[in-house]
């Protein structure tokens, strides 16, 4: 499991162990970590390499420096660049010992900033210590013309990159986008939760020994998930192992109804009912032959393509004291669901009209606002997206990190409600039946779109062969 800590949680962390340790151990192991990194991404080592060092005025930028010492001992040619007015005493002196080079503030002084960097090109890589865990967001005027000026040159974000907000991974005005970030301790929830994720490229955590309390945001790795995944018991039969009810498609949208079915029967469940229009059934059962009719279920998919028919489906599964799958047309009435164990699934535009905020608001702010949406609504949400999140309404989430863009794709969405469903039937709880199934959903996509271009229905496909190396 992946684990990202807010900043609170990691100053009382660092606070523990600076009291124990010599002064000074925790800036060393981050440094090491650093430079290690800067030298992997380098690729054939550093010597006579160019590494520049932007630097500011707190302890990210003596990170920065401390590293830039280690790398020009190493043969690298280190240029640091103070950003600010003051920097890390001792780790200016430690770069300049290392024979590394430092400028003031007036070369990079706003306009100047432009003009230095661009008198001085040819650096390999740009380590960016500008500000890290005690910055506000955004960068000031200096500091981001410097940035644009060294547009492509490969980027080393320390500990996350500067501008971004650390708790929440929103964005406000500019921000560094690196190729890679070297964190420290744990991860921060800007390393996990769009939009900031985008921009820290490849992340890389150095431990320095700290102990952490519970984290309230987390990533599912392929073990966490092949830990959850539900297995028949040897003496299992098909109702042991739960069956999931669909209640999707309409005789508009058919492909509703077959997509959310092949999501749920990805076998996890024991068997897949589906409750709809005769001729939609046939359709269903002419693709998936396993499918039966109505009947008792352990957990229903309630709402894509539901079209009109929506409100009643939900109402109709709510009879049932079972868990459910909220999705797409069935969102407008989700707050019927209140308190009871479910799973809303909207992507951006349906939060928004869920929370009367615009699509976009909603998407600078993914995981503030499926946090929002899981506390009102009393359920699960599933806010769907490049980086999904999962939330609870106690505020715990998770972000899910399998995926591909090529699931931009119409009915992609189906495909997970049922999945989601089938999990939930096997006695998944929502939060687990969310994120394990989104999980799964977006390694199959990526499994699938290696042969090519997909649609939704390859996801499904690809179900199989992905458990099975799980
Ligand atoms: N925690 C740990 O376990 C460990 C932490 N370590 C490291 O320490 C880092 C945290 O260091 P930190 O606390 O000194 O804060 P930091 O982020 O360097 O800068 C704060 C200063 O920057 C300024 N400033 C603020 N906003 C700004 C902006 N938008 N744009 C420009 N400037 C801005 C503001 O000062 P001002 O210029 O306003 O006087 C403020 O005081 C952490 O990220 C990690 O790298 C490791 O060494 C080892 C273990
Ligand atoms: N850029 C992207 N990167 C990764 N996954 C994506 C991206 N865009 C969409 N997805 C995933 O694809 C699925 C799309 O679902 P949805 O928006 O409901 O589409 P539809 O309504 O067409 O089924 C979601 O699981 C979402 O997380
Ligand atoms: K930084």
């Amino acid at each position: 499991m992946i684990r990202a800590h807010t900043v609170e949680q990691v100053r009382a962390a660092e606070a523990d162990l600076l009291a124990r340790l010599p002064e000074g151990t925790l800036m060393q192991r981050a440094a090491h970590g650093l430079a290690h990194a800067v030298v992997d991404l380098l690729g054939s080592g550093a010597y006579g390499r160019r590494v520049l060092l932007l630097v500011g005025s707190g302890d990210n930028g003596g990170d920065a420096l401390y590293a830039g010492a280690l790398l020009a001992r190493r043969g690298a040619q280190v240029e640091a660049w103070l950003l600010s007015d003051t920097a890390h005493e001792r780790g200016v002196a430690a770069l300049r010992a290392a024979g590394g080079r430092v400028r003031h503030r007036e070369v990079t002084r706003s306009g100047d900033g432009r003009r230095a960097a661009s008198s001085t090109c040819g650096y390999d890589v740009v380590v960016d210590g500008i500000v890290g865990i005690g910055g506000r967001p955004g960068l000031r005027p200096a500091a981001a013309a410097v940035l644009d000026a060294l547009a492509g040159i490969p980027v080393v974000a320390v500990d996350l990159p500067s501008g971004v907000d650390a708790d929440t991974g929103e964005l406000e005005g500019p921000h560094v986008t690196a190729d890679l970030t070297v964190t420290f301790g744990t991860h921060k929830p800007c390393h996990l939760a769009d939009p900031a994720a985008a921009a820290c490229g490849a992340i890389h955590l150095v431990d320095i020994g700290l102990d952490l309390p519970e984290a309230l945001l987390e990533a599912l790795q392929p073990s966490d998930v092949a830990a959850l995944l539900p297995r028949p018991v040897p003496d299992a039969h098909k109702y042991t192992r739960g069956v999931v009810g669909v209640r999707a498609g309409s005789a508009t949208y058919p492909g509703a109804a077959l997509l959310s079915v092949s999501g749920a029967a990805c076998g996890l469940a024991g068997m897949v009912r589906y409750d709809g229009d005769d001729p939609v059934l046939d359709l269903v059962r002419a693709a998936h032959p396993e499918v039966v009719g109505p009947g008792r279920v352990q957990a229903w998919v309630v709402g894509s393509g539901s079209a009109a028919g929506a409100e009643s489906a939900l109402r109709a599964s709510l009879a049932d004291a079972v868990p459910l799958v909220v999705d797409a047309d069935a969102l407008a009435f989700a707050d019927l669901v209140a308190g009871r164990p479910a799973v809303l699934t909207p992507h951006a535009g349906e939060l928004g009209q869920m929370l009367g905020e615009e699509r976009e608001v909603i998407e600078s702010a993914p995981l503030r606002f499926a946090r929002r949406a899981a506390e009102q609504y009393d359920a699960v949400v599933l806010l769907k997206g490049r980086r999904s999140v999962i939330a609870r309404p106690d505020g715990r989430a998770r972000v899910t990190l399998s995926g591909t863009p090529w699931l931009a794709t119409a009915g992609a969405g189906d495909v997970l409600g049922g999945l989601v469903g089938a999990l939930l039937a096997a006695g998944l709880d929502p939060f687990d039946a969310a994120s394990v199934g989104s999980w799964l959903h977006g390694a199959a996509g990526t499994l699938a779109a290696q042969r090519g271009p997909i649609v939704a229905s390859d996801v499904a496909v690809a179900l199989p062969a992905l458990l099975g190396s799980l």
